[in-house]
């Protein structure tokens, strides 16, 4: 099986989805904004919303992939089950006595009964206490609202814990303590699902902080990685060095993104909908910079600028001019449709993409702009601020270079 991507664009053909299940369940008006959702899904819409999805994809050809199912079939790999079994044991919120408690519950369970506990967590009045095993200090002590296991409501955000350059896959490594778990299943997935055998890492989540909606694929070869809330300097600089040790590209533009939940990856701001054509939020589209950083002869980095980012982008691709086409018309639509997800489209094809419904305005744009927009209801899912992009991992693109060899 040989999964390769090379830009935001190529046909898409292999595509791995989150259907939200019991762990948007979890979310309450106490928790969500630590969970970093802005609303309470009203959760068999949201499965509705994100099944009709899948059958768009699905309708055009594209694999899809689920990630509950992947993880259910690791978790048949009894190292990945003793790994991820330590993993979640392993915190030091839980003290030696409710440990044992959870070992045993974990313990009884089939792999997808356990991959459902490490997808949606383990509630307190989940976990079963008697007298003859009793939960201890820790149990004793704890708000009956906490969670033992915390559950992983982003996880329907595929984009961001895992991403594909070339044929090798980056495990990345999330900045928010919320999402940090979700890295463990995406990691695990892809060393010991056999789907993946052979397959290299290029990113793994010990390193520095980078996620995968700041990464963009802009051409074969010229990455764009945004840095701002999630992504460091650090993360953008850990990825050149392993992208240009590697031969997957030649040229990284790294673009500064204000530090704030309403842009909190460049795909917020900024997706591709043709292959010298972006789609971007006009409020920023004339001032955002880049730093170009290609490697030198000694392998070491070298960075240059910054300077406006549609020209480093255009000089690194290669093209007299990248196309850009704005997100709504006016000031307050453009913010109103940026915060809804108007910019993060997912390209099925060159000139083809997946939509928000409710971004009237930017996908009437898109159109006039001769991009076909395959427009999805998000009224749901949406409300954990991501789109269409975000909720979607390309491990198959058809490219736009041939593969060397
Ligand atoms: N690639 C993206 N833009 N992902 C959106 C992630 C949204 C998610 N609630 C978070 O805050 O992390």
């Amino acid at each position: 099986m040989t999964h390769y991507v090379d830009s935001e664009v190529g046909r898409l053909g292999t595509v791995l989805l989150h259907r939200p299940g019991p762990e948007l369940a979890r979310l309450t008006p106490r928790n969500n904004d630590s969970l970093l959702f802005d609303a309470i899904p009203w959760v068999g819409r949201a499965q509705e919303e994100h099944d009709a999805f899948a059958a768009e994809l699905r309708g055009r050809g594209v694999e899809v992939l689920y990630l509950a199912t992947l993880l259910a079939e690791t978790l048949a790999v009894p190292e990945a089950r003793a790994e991820l079994t330590e993993q979640v044991l392993g915190s030091p919120r839980l003290g030696d006595t409710l440990r044992r408690r959870v070992a045993d519950h974990l313990a009884y369970l089939d792999p997808a009964a356990l991959a459902d506990v490490l997808t949606a967590g383990l509630a307190h009045e989940e976990v079963r206490i008697s007298a003859e095993r009793p939960g201890g200090l820790v149990w004793t002590m704890m708000d009956r609202h906490e969670f033992v296991i915390d559950p992983l409501p982003n996880l329907l955000f595929t984009r961001d814990s895992s991403l594909w350059i070339g044929d090798r896959v980056g495990v990345t490594s999330l900045a928010m303590p919320a999402r940090r778990r979700e890295t463990t299943l995406t990691d695990a997935i892809y060393r010991y699902h056999p789907r993946f055998v052979g397959t290299r890492a290029v990113y793994h989540p010990g390193l520095e902080h980078l996620e995968g909606g700041d990464v963009l694929l802009l051409a074969p070869g010229v990455l764009a990685v945004g840095v701002g809330e999630r992504t460091t300097p650090a993360g953008a600089e850990r990825l050149a060095r392993q992208v240009f040790a590697a031969g997957l590209a030649h040229t990284m533009l790294v673009v500064p993104i204000a530090q704030e939940r309403a842009t909190m990856h460049l795909d917020t701001v900024c997706t591709m909908v043709d292959v010298d054509t972006v789609l971007m939020y006009p409020n920023v589209a004339s001032t955002l910079s880049a730093y170009t950083v290609i490697a030198g002869p000694d392998g070491e980095p070298r960075v240059d600028g910054p300077a406006p980012f549609l020209r480093a982008a255009a000089d690194a691709m290669d093209l007299d001019q990248l196309r850009v086409i704005d997100t709504g018309l006016d000031p307050v639509t453009a913010e109103r449709e940026q915060w809804d997800d108007g910019n993060n489209t997912l390209a099925l094809a060159p000139r083809l993409c997946v939509g928000y419904e409710r971004n009237v305005e930017t996908n009437a744009q898109l159109e006039r702009a001769g991009i076909e927009v395959i427009p999805i209801a998000g009224s749901e899912l949406g409300s954990g601020r991501g789109g269409p992009r975000c909720m979607s991992c390309p491990l198959v693109r058809e490219p736009l270079r041939p593969p060397a060899g």
